[in-house]
């Protein structure tokens, strides 16, 4: 059982009073459609890591009000036909999505919603908090672990995460992006992480001296013994207690597995350390380093030759520190009104903004020769699938005349069913899945889309039919403005 169950509440309070005027207008079942997307790429990235989508399908599928959920409703003065409605309330819609996992880009949805008015609505809040946090997460951490490559990289955040639920799915969203595991014992029992741990400075500093705090957890951690160096000093104190303490383990046969540094220059102190301990007959001592840490400065500290094989990072992962919010939207796209499908568009000045309209497919363009992505084409439902062997263009929705074609290629529908009227019908993978799926998609992109500064912008088209639509409307509603002004 998720802890998704009792969120029928986490709504904003707009959604119910919007319901409530459907339900006493008697429109309550009125078929729409939503989108879900992001508009712009967060960190200055090429390409968003999509995660939360199994947090998303277990608050559809368990979506109800309890009693004290309507006493509350009729307490704030919500009316008894409404909350009638609510007493039975469930997520009776279709839910199409991308794969969990799956790279990500602006403006192609991601997810879109099936359902009757009502449903569709109340659910906004939730879906896009849950899509908004982890999407965030996990393209942090796919950042981090672009630059950390094979090397054990592990989120240490918890502590420093905006509440415990946010440690948590923070957890889960960072080892899809790419983490090898968490310190946080409830993501790695919930979720099947690898947990990873150290030992703290508040430990070393507790004995009297650092060699009997190393001894001591040495004797009692057999198999993950990682002695936290930095707590009087590094190379004066730390590092050659652990190399005394590797010597009295050797003569028991076992081992010290790591020493973690945790301030001061990382590099020159890593490559120090590397030495003594090499030198001392230790060379599979494994060094990590944890402190302050985030993709630039281990990039930095790569550059520099540190001798780190671990990497720790906190703070700047699980709160995302350079971009506190993904942007998220849900965006009305159509409407059924008597049995016919009408597509909907919120115009905007800004034309980024416009919402492109109609019950759409989003398909990946790969190269057959390259085997390489070019781009994303969406197209309206009922459009035929892009053939293969003809000639595909692609161009910019905005600016039109960015154009290419593409010759040989494959076309990915990239959303599938997960829910049918109300029904999970996706089976529920595992986090190593996720995460092998992610990186087995990312493989597939130019190495121009995955640099961490001033990537190559990544193409999102609409086929001509879609184009057509959207300008179309759009020119509709602004003749019948200027109609109405003069
Ligand atoms: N060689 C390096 N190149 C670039 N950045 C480094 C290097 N070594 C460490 N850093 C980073 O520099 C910052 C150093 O921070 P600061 O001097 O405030 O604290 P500290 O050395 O961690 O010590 P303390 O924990 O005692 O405050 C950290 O963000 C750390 O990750
Ligand atoms: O710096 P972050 O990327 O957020 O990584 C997590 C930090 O949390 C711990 O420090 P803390 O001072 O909280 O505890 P400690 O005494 O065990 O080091 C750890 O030693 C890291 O420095
Ligand atoms: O295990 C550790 O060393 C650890 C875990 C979380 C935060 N800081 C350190």
């Amino acid at each position: 059982m998720s802890s998704f169950r009792n969120m029928a509440l986490h709504t904003d309070l707009y959604q119910l009073t919007m319901m409530q005027t459907y339900v006493q207008k008697g429109l309550q079942d009125q078929k729409v459609v939503f989108d879900m997307f992001f508009r712009s790429l967060p960190f200055g990235n090429g390409y968003a890591v999509y995660a939360g989508l199994e947090q998303i399908i277990d608050y559809l599928t368990e979506l109800a009000f309890s009693e004290e959920d309507i006493a509350y409703l009729e307490s704030l003065g919500f009316k008894k036909k409404f909350t009638e409605l609510l007493r039975n309330f469930r997520f009776t819609g279709d839910v199409y999505s991308m794969r969990e996992g799956e790279i990500i880009f602006p403006n192609a949805p991601v997810l879109t919603v099936e359902a009757r008015i009502v449903e569709a609505l109340l659910i906004e809040t939730a879906l896009l908090n849950i899509f908004n946090h982890q999407t965030l997460i996990a393209t942090k951490a796919s950042r981090i672990k672009q630059i950390t490559g094979k090397k054990t990289t592990v989120d240490f955040g918890a502590r420093r995460g905006h509440g415990p639920q946010a440690s948590l799915y923070g957890a889960r969203a960072a080892c899809i992006g790419g983490m090898d595991g968490t310190s946080l014992v409830k993501a790695g029992n919930k979720f099947k992480l690898p947990v990873f741990g150290t030992m703290s400075h508040a430990f070393v500093q507790s004995f009297e001296k650092e060699e009997q705090a190393f001894m001591a957890y040495a004797e009692e951690n057999e198999g993950n013994v990682v002695l936290l160096v930095d707590t009087y000093n590094t190379l004066r104190s730390g590092v050659p207690n652990a190399v005394k303490t590797a010597e009295k383990l050797k003569e028991r046969g076992k081992t010290v597995d790591g020493i973690r540094l945790d301030s001061g220059d990382m590099a020159y102190l890593s490559k120090e350390a590397r030495k003594m301990l090499d030198r001392s007959g230790f060379p599979d001592i494994k060094i990590a380093a944890s402190g302050d840490l985030d993709e630039y400065i281990i990039a930095e500290l790569e550059n520099q030759g540190a001798a780190i094989d671990m990497y720790a990072v906190g703070t700047k992962l699980i709160t995302a520190f350079d971009q506190p919010s993904l942007g998220g939207v849900y965006k009305l796209v159509e409407v059924e009104a008597q049995g016919k499908r009408n597509p909907r568009i919120k115009l905007s000045d800004n034309i980024e903004k416009i919402i492109t309209p109609g019950r759409k497919k989003p398909y990946r363009i790969i190269n057959s020769r390259t085997g390489r992505v070019e781009g994303d084409y969406i197209t309206l439902a009922d459009e035929r699938v892009p053939e293969k062997g003809r000639n595909l263009l692609l161009f910019d929705p905005v600016n039109t005349w960015k154009q290419k074609t593409v010759e040989d290629f494959e076309a990915i529908e990239l959303q599938e069913k997960v829910i049918n009227k109300g029904k999970r019908i996706i089976s529920r993978p595992e986090i190593e899945e996720i995460r092998s799926y992610r990186e087995t998609a990312l493989s597939r992109f130019w190495e121009e889309h995955k640099r961490k500064k001033n990537p190559q912008v990544y193409y999102v088209d609409l086929s001509a039919d879609l184009w057509r639509l959207k300008h179309k409307m759009i020119e509709e509603m602004r003749s019948h403005f200027l109609k109405q002004q003069s």
